[in-house]
């Protein structure tokens, strides 16, 4: 059952004349065309998965009745392990068979898999093709729709192809969330507790008070969440949209989340479990160079782990911590072969070059503690 349409809160992330809108509220797939006021293309191509497209596909294309000549549907393979040059061929393939022209519209109707490959295909078809992000997780919600980080995965490293391309616009409906998976739900709680330390420690304190609530879906704590977590992003992003320094604290557990992603086999673990264990490895590392004390590290597992995330990597998955820091060689913080991690001192976060060592006695310790 859909709820009546309805704006919570609206977002602005400052990019000059790539300014945009994140709209956040109940009911809005079915009303997405008044939400999105943009100039009318002739073309355009819904990108979704096997999984969303059945759920929201119809409602969609309902809604965006009469606002194209064609309206074009593309269905990837659901999954980490699709985010592949082979996926990105479908979009291009389902674009240059109709002929889609430059002023093509892309929407991109998914979680975070989804937004990234149709967002890159977006930014490189004829050198740049106009789309907005209609994400229907959490993950995607609080995240990766907003930003515009939009990339492909190589074996040997996450996102290690892609581009920075805004979207013209955000359209996050809560309602989408009723359908999630609880696995799901608590990968996007991750990237929200990243949000705490990183910026906003009395958003750490209601996170703490509303985790419960987050967990059960109770629509208000998801709304709050969502419109913070998308606030802080998008003040981040409007300060530093290409990372030459301060969008880096928004890869906060990602160093060490990416290599068990990695590591493991896209896919084996979400990206926000691993990135909530690579927050706690990360926290483990704030405090031996002697950032933060242990209280805080305490702090930030218990919310994880009620959250449902896991805050341990069992050495009987079979990535070794030695595996793990190979594989952050090719992480895009690394510099000269040096490993820079975010790391957190109880007020805000920073990024600072580490040596091995005490990056595998964390990773060693965190297995110790699962085994
Ligand atoms: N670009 C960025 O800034 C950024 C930020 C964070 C994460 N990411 C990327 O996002 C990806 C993770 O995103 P994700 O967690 O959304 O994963 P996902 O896209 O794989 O979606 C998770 C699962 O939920 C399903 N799903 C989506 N919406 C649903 C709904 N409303 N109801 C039921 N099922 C639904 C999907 O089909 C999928 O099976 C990773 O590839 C990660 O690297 C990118
Ligand atoms: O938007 C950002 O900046 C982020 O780092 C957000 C992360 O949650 C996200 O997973 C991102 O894709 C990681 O970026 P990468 O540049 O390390 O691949
Ligand atoms: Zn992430």
């Amino acid at each position: 059952m859909t709820s009546p349409s309805k704006i919570l809160a609206t977002c602005r992330v400052a990019l000059a004349d790539r300014s945009y809108d994140v709209r956040i509220g109940q009911g809005l797939l079915g009303d997405a065309a008044s939400y999105f006021d943009l100039p009318r293309s002739r073309q355009a191509l819904i990108v979704t998965n096997t999984t969303v497209g059945p759920l929201y596909g119809a409602a969609l294309k309902a809604a965006l009745a009469g606002r194209h000549d064609t309206l074009h549907y593309l269905e990837l393979p659901d999954g980490e392990a699709y985010k592949t040059s082979e996926t990105l061929g479908l979009i291009y393939d389902a674009l240059l068979r109709p002929a889609c022209d430059r002023k093509t519209l892309i929407y991109a109707l998914g979680g975070g898999v989804v937004g990234d490959v149709a967002g890159y295909a977006a930014a490189t078809y004829m050198r740049g093709v106009p789309f907005v992000q209609i994400p229907t997780t959490l993950l995607a919600q609080v995240d990766s729709s907003v930003g515009g980080k939009t990339a492909i995965n190589h074996p040997l490293g996450k996102n290690m192809i892609g581009a920075f391309y805004q979207p013209l616009r955000v359209l996050c409906d809560l309602d989408a969330l009723k359908t999630l998976a609880p696995r799901e739900l608590s990968a996007g709680l991750a990237e929200v507790i990243k949000y705490g330390p990183i910026a906003d420690m009395a958003f750490l304190a209601w996170l703490e008070e509303h985790m419960d609530a987050l967990v059960a879906r109770d629509p208000a704590a998801l709304a709050y969440a969502v419109e913070r977590s998308c606030a802080i992003k998008a003040d981040v992003v409007g300060q530093d949209e290409r990372e030459s320094a301060l969008r880096a604290i928004l890869n906060f557990g990602h160093t060490f989340g990416h290599a068990i992603e990695a590591g493991l086999g896209y896919g084996q673990w979400l990206h926000g479990e691993a990135v909530g264990c690579g927050m706690i490895m990360a926290a483990h590392l704030s405090q031996r160079l002697g950032l933060i004390d242990a209280g805080l590290v305490d702090r930030l597992t218990r919310l994880c782990q009620r959250a449902g995330l896991p805050v341990t990597l069992s050495p009987a998955l079979g990535l070794t911590p030695e595996r793990m820091v190979e594989l952050m060689q090719v992480d895009k913080k690394t510099e000269a072969g040096r490993l820079n991690f975010v790391l957190v001192d109880g007020h805000k976060a920073r990024v600072q070059a580490v040596d091995a060592d005490p990056v595998l006695d964390v990773i060693r310790t965190c297995q110790a503690q699962a085994a």
